[in-house]
């Protein structure tokens, strides 16, 4: 028992966000696939049958007592995304990890992680999720997109994708997201001015969690929820902590037998933290439930996004559209936000890709106005910019699948179905075949034409790829682009004097009246990724590092 609860909280921690939903990261065009990327999904490759294939017994991999040895005395328990280039360095691209009578295979190269995803069944599974499924059980909720499985999922599925995933449905939320990062620079330029030093952001990272959770509501609801009001709502706050908060325990909650969860005083906050989830969500699904009905009796149209349109199309119960919309609303609070950290850190760090931003973004939308959708299409160097971060640091940098169908061949090995995969996303996204220099940040990798383009289409897929693949990737994107289009910061000292660490001492260059400093106690309870100058690491203990990032606002 030991061992498996082991094994769940190794996938809860490289795999984490593999709770939250994810879109296909890939082209359509590769979506179309070539005949040599197809094969894996049917047959054996060229030249192999079931007598050449190796077995999961031949699969090289360190011992349950190893594995141990790696998590608490070496130290990788926190930082298991590390762990994964360590064993590929000794194992090679594919290895098992034993967990007692336990195994699972891990995959580490964009070509085994592509070989995984395509043969991964029409209904892919990441992991049955026990512990979220036993709330929902013990509450008589149903389960949401993150949660459900096979059939039903696909069923839920279909119903919130369309005007999640549809570009142009998608695009008409921009007017909505820009209303929100409008309110965010005016909120980052009242924080800067109140501070003592007249420059710092205390808390970048908090209130970036405010604004993409406002975000997020904003198009589900087409309802403000004052997130980033000077007061913010309680009900809203606790919200964003019960989402932390839950993630943690989600992860200590694993390590026990499921028979002795009720009598854990760790399981009744971890209930409590999902209580106060659906109870927010249900709220402004109520609300907005009793306009649309208010509607109806006056003869009045029902118009709306995309709450409206989901009450509308009646393609799920109520109760599903409670749990979905509660799914979607964890997706939204530390994905985007953590992502725009990290890209503002590296832009402060790097004057040259600032720089560049700046240009290209006062090249294709001059003067102060809003970027529209299409100008921002044409932002190639903007996309780079959030491609390269999120090859960084994957907001999930270790995900799961679980071939349930039948049998599949990966790497020349036959693996039986219902094998439990981990998908080392952050070992291929820093693969130096693929990415040379791969911890630099190098937004000009993901520039057509240039030679540090050509990399496996599956070494970075942050959103994941193929049916199951974020549901939230489109908003994501559009809430990423806009942010970055308008913050339109320009590196003007130069240098080393654009930045500099707080704790590490020394003075923050010169200081214009356009210039801000953002620091952050970064990741709080969550899983959270922390930008500091020289510890880039992902925690998940609540850490009081600053990184103090100098930015000149070229507004
Ligand atoms: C930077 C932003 C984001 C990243 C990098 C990201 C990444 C991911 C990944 C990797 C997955 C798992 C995909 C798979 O297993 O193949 C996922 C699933 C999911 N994401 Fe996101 N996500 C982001 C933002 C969002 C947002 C804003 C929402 C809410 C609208 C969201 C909702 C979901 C949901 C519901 C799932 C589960 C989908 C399913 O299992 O069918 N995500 N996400």
């Amino acid at each position: 028992m030991l061992a498996k609860c082991l094994l769940r909280c190794m996938l809860s921690r490289s795999g984490l966000r593999e709770d939250r939903a994810v879109c296909c990261a890939v082209s359509a065009s590769f979506l179309a696939g070539s005949e040599s990327r197809r094969r894996w999904s049917t047959e054996c490759p060229a030249g192999l049958n079931n007598k050449t294939l190796k077995t999961m017994a031949d699969l090289p991999g360190p011992s349950f007592l190893t594995s141990l040895y790696w998590l608490f005395v070496k130290g990788y328990m926190d930082k298991t995304h590390a762990m994964q280039i360590e064993h590929k360095k000794i194992y090679g691209p594919i290895w098992k990890s034993k967990y007692g009578p336990l195994a699972l295979v891990n995959v580490a190269s964009a070509d085994l992680i592509e070989q995984v995803i395509r043969q991964e069944g029409k209904y892919p599974i990441r992991t049955d999720m026990p512990h979220w499924r036993e709330y929902r059980r013990l509450r008589s909720h149903a389960y949401g997109p993150l949660s459900e499985l096979g059939s039903e999922w696909h069923r839920i599925r279909s119903a919130l994708n369309p005007k999640m995933l549809k570009p142009k449905e998608v695009s008409l939320y921009a007017p909505a997201i820009n209303k929100v990062v409008t309110e965010f620079i005016s909120k980052v330029y009242w924080l800067r001015e109140k501070d003592g030093s007249g420059v710092l952001v205390k808390d970048l990272a908090n209130e970036l969690y405010k604004f993409a959770f406002e975000g997020i509501c904003t198009v589900l609801f087409e309802t403000r929820m004052g997130c980033l009001e000077e007061k913010v709502p309680e009900d809203t706050q606790k919200f964003i902590s019960a989402v932390g908060e839950m993630f943690r325990l989600s992860y200590i909650v694993m390590l026990f037998p499921k028979p002795t969860w009720p009598y854990l005083p760790i399981w009744k906050t971890f209930v409590a933290c999902w209580d106060h989830l659906f109870k927010v969500a249900k709220v402004f699904i109520d609300k907005k439930m009793a306009a649309i009905q208010e509607n109806v009796k006056k003869g009045e149209p029902v118009e709306g996004e995309y709450l409206t349109h989901l009450l509308a199309s009646q393609k799920l119960s109520v109760t599903e559209i409670y749990s979905s919309i509660t799914e979607l609303l964890l997706g939204g609070v530390d994905t985007t936000s953590n992502t725009i950290s990290w890209a503002l850190y590296h832009l402060a760090q790097d004057p040259v890709s600032q720089n560049k931003l700046y240009e290209e973004v006062t090249a294709i939308s001059p003067g102060k106005q809003i970027p529209t959708v299409e100008e921002i299409g044409k932002m190639i160097f903007l996309k780079a910019v959030i491609k390269e971060t999120l090859r960084l640091y994957p907001v999930v940098p270790g995900n799961a699948r679980v071939p349930s169908e039948k049998e599949v061949v990966v790497g020349g090995y036959l693996i039986p179905k219902k094998t439990l995969f981990h998908l080392c996303h952050f070992a291929a996204s820093h693969d130096e075949n693929d990415f040379p220099d791969p911890f630099a940040f190098q937004p000009e990798r993901w520039m057509r034409g240039n030679e540090k383009w050509k990399h496996h289409p599956f070494s970075s897929i942050p959103f994941g790829f193929g049916v199951r693949a974020c549901v939230g990737r489109r908003v994501a994107e559009l809430e990423m682009y806009c942010t970055l289009s308008r913050v339109r910061t320009r590196a003007m000292g130069g240098g080393d004097k654009t930045h500099r660490c707080k704790s590490h001492g020394g003075d923050v260059g010169d200081m214009s009246p356009t210039t801000f400093r953002m620091g952050g106690t970064c990741g709080g309870d969550t899983w959270g990724i922390i930008p500091h100058k020289s510890k880039h690491t992902f925690r998940q203990s609540r850490a009081e590092h600053f990184f103090d990032s100098v930015f000149n606002l070229a507004t």
